[in-house]
């Protein structure tokens, strides 16, 4: 009787080690650059890249097994470069569940990111405020995060573990550098721009759409600050590789609570705030990567 236990197939992980071997390698072959920093640029905020020099640019469609971004906001383009000194890598545009991708294909990039060196991943994002204090155009600075849909077994870790990334059960409850966050808000503070700088805690849901009245409110008694529809599944694959991991979520619109608010959130919105905030979004980032110091974990 064969009694070893089978690991289940369903919800198995789609890219094997040997994928993401392939896509590292390729990359390592057409740059030289050694990035020990990468940022993920959230819907509008690929203005984030511009600060590179020395820029080398691939478009996703080109890089092997790499996913290829669908919606508006979302150039596609992985752009390596230098800030000061830092090298850095930049994905202009993410991928996301609701777009069709399985969660392995989502957090593929941060796997590759591992593997090419990277120390430290800043993750952006933009969401909808559900803190009534919160304006849009804030920048909540993320402290921790809710998994609703991990809660529902759509999660990127899901299936085999392959320990040469991480273990089975990895630890989340430091899952944001509090050294980064700390860093984040003296910079901000130094910019003269605190007032619009908060810290808070991101809700992931599947989208596409955005909430119901009653959905946020839900959010909202469960001590969501900022909704959106990406981000976890990256910060908890690349927690789960040790990866230090800081996050920003651009406030594009105030998510409405009260069935009497006439206002209609869309996307071409959600662009539009990201183009409001660029250039502070983008010094912010610069200045925090030239002033991070790789040695913390
Ligand atoms: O999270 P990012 O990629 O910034 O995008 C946000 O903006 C889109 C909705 O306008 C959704 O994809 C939501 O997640
Ligand atoms: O209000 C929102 N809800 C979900 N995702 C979002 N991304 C930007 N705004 C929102």
């Amino acid at each position: 009787l064969n009694t070893k236990k089978q690991a289940p197939t369903v919800n198995s992980n789609c890219c094997s080690f040997e994928d993401y071997k392939l896509t590292t390698e390729w990359l390592l072959n057409q740059t030289s650059h050694r990035p020990k920093v990468a940022v993920i640029c959230g819907s509008g905020l690929g203005l984030l890249a511009n600060a590179v020099n020395n820029r080398q640019s691939f478009r996703y469609e080109d890089i092997p097994n790499f996913p290829v971004s669908t919606i508006p906001g979302h150039e596609g383009c992985l752009v390596f470069g230098t800030i000061k000194d830092q090298c850095c890598v930049f994905m202009q545009g993410r991928v996301h569940l609701y777009e069709g991708y399985s969660l392995c294909k989502v957090t593929f990039p941060v796997r590759i990111f591992k593997l090419l060196g990277v120390e430290t991943l800043v993750v952006t994002n933009a969401s909808g405020g559900i803190c009534q204090d919160y304006k849009v155009g804030d920048i909540m600075v993320i402290k921790d995060h809710i998994n609703l849909p991990g809660f529902a077994g759509q999660h990127p870790l899901c299936g085999p573990n392959d320990e040469r990334f991480g273990v089975r059960f990895p630890c989340m409850s430091d899952a944001y550098s509090k050294d980064l966050r700390r860093l984040a808000l003296d910079i901000s503070s130094e910019m003269g721009c605190s007032d619009f700088v908060r810290e808070g805690v991101y809700c992931m849901v599947s989208g596409p759409n955005f909430e119901t009245i009653a959905e946020a409110r839900m959010l909202q008694v469960l001590g969501c600050d900022a909704v959106g529809m990406s981000t976890v599944p990256e910060v908890t694959v690349a927690k789960h590789c040790g990866i230090r991991v800081f996050g920003l979520s651009l406030i594009t619109n105030k998510v409405s609570l009260d069935y009497s608010r006439e206002e209609m959130v869309n996307h071409e919105d959600v662009l539009l705030t990201g183009k409001m905030r660029a250039e502070f979004l983008q010094k912010l980032v610069a200045t925090l990567i030239i002033r991070c110091n790789h040695q913390e974990q």
